[in-house]
């Protein structure tokens, strides 16, 4: 089934909203399967966004992920890595739409709380970098209670 990665930032953790966010995800029947507390430093941040490096926000969003520690997720289920980015919502918080992650939670672009893979090819490229030993092994008992 489809993984994504899925990383609440500095300001969720120091805001408290690790559980809300885990709660989302696992409400809406996406399974868990893998976490990480973690701090990363400059080179590891600068290689997550290696995408944007041109861009003029850059250095600050490497300072603001290393600012303090993230929660980095793998989590799994049908067409997550669309629905997990719905969850999340907008990139600009001003244009989350409200019910969002960032929606609900959030004001500014360079605070918006959680990353979420925007492709399933981008979802691989970090799972293998945050994961390199990969996905814990589990299955859920009630798959069938989700999944027709
Ligand atoms: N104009 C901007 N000013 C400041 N920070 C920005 C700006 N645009 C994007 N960012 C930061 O860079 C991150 C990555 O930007 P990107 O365009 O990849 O958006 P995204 O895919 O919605 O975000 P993420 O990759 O964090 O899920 C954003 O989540 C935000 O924290």
């Amino acid at each position: 089934m489809e993984q994504t990665f899925i990383m609440i930032k500095p300001d969720g953790v120091q805001r408290g909203l690790v559980g809300d966010v885990i709660s989302r995800f696992e409400k809406k029947g996406f399974y868990l399967k893998g976490l990480k507390f973690i701090n990363v430093d400059r080179p590891f941040a600068e290689k997550h966004y290696e995408d944007l490096s041109a861009k003029p926000f850059f250095s600050g969003l490497v300072d603001y992920i290393i600012s303090g520690p993230v929660v980095a997720m793998i989590w799994e289920g049908k067409n997550v890595v669309l629905t997990g980015r719905k969850i999340i919502g907008a990139t600009n918080p001003a244009e989350s739409a409200p019910g969002t992650i960032r929606g609900d939670y959030a004001i500014e672009i360079g605070r918006n709380i959680i990353h979420g893979s925007d492709s399933a090819e981008s979802a691989r490229k970090e799972i293998a970098l945050w994961f390199p030993d990969g996905p814990a092994n589990w299955q859920s008992s009630v798959h069938h209670w989700i999944y027709e």
